[in-house]
């Protein structure tokens, strides 16, 4: 047991951190060596299983990330963009994988992951699920085989909590559709309608998101012309498709060199 990888989970209080908790110590492959919290948060000082309702599974919640994480081979962070990108500078400094699924990081957020990538491994994806990453291909080969006769539309929902828009998985489901159409998806991103805006442009990808009760993700990729449609659809009823995701990647970053990497590549598609 104790040479089994350890693994550090941040935000631990959190919908996902919750699910890493059980999915990594059901797990014969992991062991959770640590947990982190934001300071201030009422977990930290507290065993992790007790703070979730069970029992103690003797891990305190910290919310000292440095020495934490020099216990630890891999952290998997499923947070905050500000929380991830400080985060990334640690896990370079204490030399161990970074599993990141937060979403909703912008360009400087992305920018900033680049210097801990020369340090350490770090594999990010919107959506961590086996599910969603075929489907991502899938999306890519269909708009390849397609012209722009066929407009493009992603259409997400989740529940009322979440608090980006468009989601990961809409946008790495964008890129895939753009990506195999030749073009770049800041040209051709078209987000957030509202009011006159006139007709749909030629060529553009378009976004829409619904938030509502306790959905856990869904996803269509609509490709429609005249006279017929194509929906590519995704539906996520369970959040340890994540979490299993997430600790494949955690395993499989242990063996890689420094780098930026994805689900693709954890999953060789
Ligand atoms: N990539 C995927 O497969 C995937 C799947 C599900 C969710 N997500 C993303 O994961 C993120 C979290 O989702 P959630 O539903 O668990 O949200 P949540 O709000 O339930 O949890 C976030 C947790 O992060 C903690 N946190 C924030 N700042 C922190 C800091 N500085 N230090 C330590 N902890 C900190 C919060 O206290 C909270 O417990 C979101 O960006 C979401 O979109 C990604
Ligand atoms: O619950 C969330 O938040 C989710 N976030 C990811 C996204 O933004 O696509 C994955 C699905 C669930």
């Amino acid at each position: 047991m104790a040479d089994l990888p350890g693994l550090v989970v941040t935000g631990a209080s959190g919908r996902m951190g919750q699910m890493l908790i059980r999915t990594i110590t059901s797990s014969d492959r992991a062991r959770l060596v640590g947990c982190v919290e934001r300071s201030g948060h009422d977990w930290v000082g507290r065993d992790v299983g007790e703070c979730m309702g069970g029992p103690a599974m003797g891990v305190i919640v910290s919310d000292d990330a440095p020495t934490v994480f020099a216990k630890a081979q891999a952290v998997i962070d499923f947070t905050a963009p500000t929380a991830t990108v400080e985060f990334a500078a640690l896990a370079a400094q204490a030399g161990i994988v970074h599993v990141i699924g937060t979403t909703g990081m912008e360009g400087d957020h992305i920018a900033q992951l680049t210097p801990a990538a020369t340090r350490a491994v770090i594999v990010r994806a919107g959506n961590m699920s086996l599910g969603v990453n075929l489907l991502t291909r899938l999306t890519q080969k269909v708009a390849a085989a397609l012209d722009a006769d066929w407009d493009i539309e992603v259409v997400e929902a989740h529940h009322r909590m979440k608090v980006d828009a468009p989601s990961g998985t809409a946008l790495m489901l964008g890129e895939a559709a753009a990506q195999g159409r030749g073009v770049s998806l800041t040209d051709v991103r078209d987000s957030g309608r509202d009011g006159i805006t006139g007709a749909r442009k030629r060529g553009d990808i378009g976004f829409a998101a619904i938030r509502g009760g306790d959905v856990v993700g869904e996803h269509d990729v609509i490709f429609a012309a005249d006279g017929e449609r194509i929906v590519l659809r995704h539906l996520a009823t369970d959040r340890a498709i994540f979490a299993r995701g997430a600790l494949r990647a955690a395993l499989w970053g242990i063996g890689q060199k420094p780098g930026e990497y994805d689900m693709m590549d954890v999953l060789g598609l």
